[in-house]
């Protein structure tokens, strides 16, 4: 398949999997900010740019309503992501964001938005070294625009904006392979309401399995059964980034949050991420941490239902509760909250629960990237420990 865009960039390329003399690190050097081009590069001239500033509700609708109805679908067009205005106001407002690089494209005649490309910094950690970077994330071209080359030039834009704020390198998810994958992750889905992922069609009874019978299989308590699991609440903040910070120690590639981070991360927002933790009855430690965020998506063409109520595993850690038991209580917890289905990807420790607890895998995959750093050798998804919303 010919990348005639992602062969001009600086990614790994196809050609050189496996050149170990190539060597790991930044592909190409940082330029001076005076070299870097100050102009926004040329749309097609019915289009024009626009900045999004996330703190104007009727922006914030017009990228929810874009996303609402453009943006990823799963390979059977069943169903398409809905992230709400208040989790893209989250996911895009960390400490130290850029209004900048919250970029839209608009038709210049009716003045719709028909594009949108994101940023938000990140440090992130590549085995030792710690690389202030660009989670790229929330790609979406209009499906009326679709194949007019839009996404090439989003994406340089964005790149563009990244370098003015004289950061080189950036991290993002595809659903498809592009040259490279710095890991390839399989997702997985754990049933909470079996009856209605199997009526809208995103599960299927099993073979010699009654309706009856599967609601069953998928049953859980009606309570968290570890002794000292709560929400986690502001005064935690100092403790769960220590046990994240260890936790996310042995990875590969990991985020590299701080207290700041973790304050915006991972405290709970009604109906965006919740998060707990284990606070030990005995010692009052805090030893273990769970967290998922919400990401419903719209049911495309089912008479019955409009919407499919998704939890998504974010971080966890365990220190002394056990994995399984941990993340059993996040299920539970999830279920209470009116959930339809948990879903997780296979990285860091998640691989050790997702069959015991339950999860079916999912039909399609996950492929992590990194711009401007080549990595030796791509990472086991066991070795990834980095989230993308
Ligand atoms: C169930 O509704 C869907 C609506 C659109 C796409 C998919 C399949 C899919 N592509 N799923 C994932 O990418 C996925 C599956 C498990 C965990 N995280 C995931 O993606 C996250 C992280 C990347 N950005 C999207 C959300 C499912």
């Amino acid at each position: 398949k010919t990348h005639k865009f992602w062969e001009t960039q600086p990614v790994g390329q196809f050609k050189d999997i496996g050149d170990t003399s190539l060597p790991e690190g930044p592909i190409e050097p940082a330029t001076p900010l005076s070299e870097v081009k100050q102009e926004p590069y040329n749309l097609p001239s019915v289009y024009e740019w626009t900045t999004c500033d996330m703190n104007s509700d009727d922006m914030c609708s017009e990228v929810y309503n874009l996303l609402k109805n453009n943006y990823v679908e799963d390979d059977e067009n069943m169903f398409r992501f809905n992230y709400s205005k208040e989790f893209l106001r989250w996911a895009l407002r960390p400490p130290g964001y850029y209004q900048s690089w919250h970029i839209g494209v608009r038709a210049k005649t009716s003045k719709k938005l028909v594009a949108f490309i994101s940023g938000v910094p990140a440090r992130i950690r590549v085995r030792d070294e710690v690389v202030k970077m660009a989670e790229i994330n929330f790609l979406c071209v209009h499906k009326k625009l679709r194949s007019k080359r839009l996404a090439p030039v989003m994406i340089k834009e964005v790149t563009r904006r990244v370098h003015l704020e004289n950061i080189w390198q950036a991290a993002y998810t595809a659903g498809v392979v592009l040259p490279t994958p710095i890991t390839t992750c399989q997702y997985w889905h754990r049933s909470l309401n079996p009856k209605k992922l199997i009526d809208v069609g995103f599960s299927r009874l099993g073979a010699r399995m009654t309706m009856s019978r599967t609601i069953k299989l998928y049953k859980l308590p009606d309570a968290p059964i570890t002794p000292g699991f709560r929400k986690m609440e502001p005064r935690d903040v100092p403790a769960v980034t220590r046990l994240l910070r260890n936790y996310l120690s042995q990875f590969g590639v990991a985020t590299d949050f701080d207290e700041n981070d973790v304050e915006h991360w991972l405290l709970p927002r009604e109906d965006v991420v919740d998060s707990y933790l284990v606070e030990s009855p005995e010692t009052h430690d805090v030893t273990d941490f769970c967290s998922f965020y919400t990401l419903p998506s719209t049911i495309l063409g089912n008479p019955n239902y409009t919407t499919l109520k998704a939890a998504y595993s974010y971080y966890n850690v365990a220190t002394q509760t056990s994995f399984l038991q941990l993340m059993n209580d996040a299920l539970i917890v999830s279920k209470q909250k009116g959930f339809d289905v948990f879903n997780a990807l296979d990285v860091m420790h998640n691989e050790s629960f997702l069959k015991e607890l339950k999860f079916g895998p999912g039909d399609g995959q996950l492929h992590y990237y990194l711009y401007n750093y080549r990595l030796k050798s791509a990472l086991k998804p066991s070795e990834l420990g980095l989230v993308l919303l």
